[in-house]
């Protein structure tokens, strides 16, 4: 797999990645994980961007583990699979932790780690007909990718285990009623729709942003009393930036902030 399976473009504050190996159905295989990784440690060192967008080229998101790796690696499969997930245990919770929103768009079929990769972003846009299914129980896998993790965080532990054990397929409308996406628009519009919420969030209080996306991580781990001195931490914090200054002066004056990401 070359180096333009996974492709990284910046403008400005906005970054994207394009999971770019469409006649593989973008395939997690062991070199698009480890390009991936790269690029999104890229990403997080880069003090510029304000906002992230994954998404994948062609007719699916991701179809998951490249089964036609597993396949060809015979008895070195348990050294293919150590040595991918090796790589996808930093991965994912840096992808997760990055310091501004990442939207993820996603069309045709998220499955498997391509669907722990999506629920790791903050904010996902379906195409309408998309299809998410967890996949690694019909491949006699228990699950990767964060998924146990994320998925029952996503849409509550009764669904995510049935999601899980019975390998169903969820549609894209039952997936906005479960919140497991935020939204879903019709194919064609789903690229523009992904850019603009990209650039919104590019243009918004990228301090607060992290702050929130590091309380809500914290959160899952505390109990109450932990979470409210975090969030009284994040709060001094923020208080401290322009970004904030600026939009308590713009309420006062009754219009609308120009966030600056400062
Ligand atoms: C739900 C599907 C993803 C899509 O269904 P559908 O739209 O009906 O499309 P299909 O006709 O089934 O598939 C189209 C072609 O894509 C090929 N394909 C599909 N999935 C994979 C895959 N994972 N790897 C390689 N190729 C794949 C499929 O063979 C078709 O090819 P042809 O057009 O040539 O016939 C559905 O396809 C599906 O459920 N796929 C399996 C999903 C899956 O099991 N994923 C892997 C789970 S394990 C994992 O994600 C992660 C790891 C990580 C590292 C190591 C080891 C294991 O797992």
């Amino acid at each position: 797999m070359s180096e333009n399976s996974v492709i990284l473009e910046k403008h400005g504050a906005v970054a994207t990645i394009t999971l770019n190996a469409p006649q593989k159905k973008n395939a997690l295989s062991t070199s698009v994980v480890n390009v991936l990784a790269g690029v999104i440690a890229d990403v997080e060192r880069d003090g510029s961007i304000r906002a992230l967008l994954l998404r994948g080229e062609g007719r699916m998101f991701s179809c998951g583990g490249d089964i036609d790796e597993m396949a060809a690696a015979g008895e070195a499969l348990s050294t293919l699979v150590d040595d991918e997930l090796r790589v996808v245990e930093r991965m994912i919770p840096q992808f997760a932790s990055l310091p501004f929103p990442v939207v993820c768009a996603v069309q045709g079929a998220v499955a498997g780690g391509g669907l722990g990769l999506a629920l790791a972003s903050d904010y996902l846009i379906a195409a309408s007909g998309t299809k998410f299914v967890a996949a690694h129980t019909g491949l006699g896998y228990a699950g990767d990718f964060g998924i146990s993790w994320l998925l029952p965080r996503a849409v509550g532990g009764r669904r995510a285990r049935d999601m899980i054990l019975t390998n169903r397929v969820v549609g894209s409308d039952e997936a906005l009623a479960w919140g497991l996406v935020e939204k879903v628009v019709p194919g064609e519009s789903l690229l523009d729709e992904a850019q603009r919420m990209t650039v919104q969030f590019s243009t918004g209080p990228t301090h607060g942003y992290a702050g929130a996306k590091r309380l809500q991580l914290a959160a899952f781990e505390s109990g109450l009393v932990t979470s409210l001195r975090l969030e009284a931490a994040e709060m001094n914090r923020a208080s401290k930036t322009t970004d904030s200054l600026e939009a308590v002066h713009a309420f006062v004056a009754k219009r609308v902030p120009q966030f600056t990401g400062r």
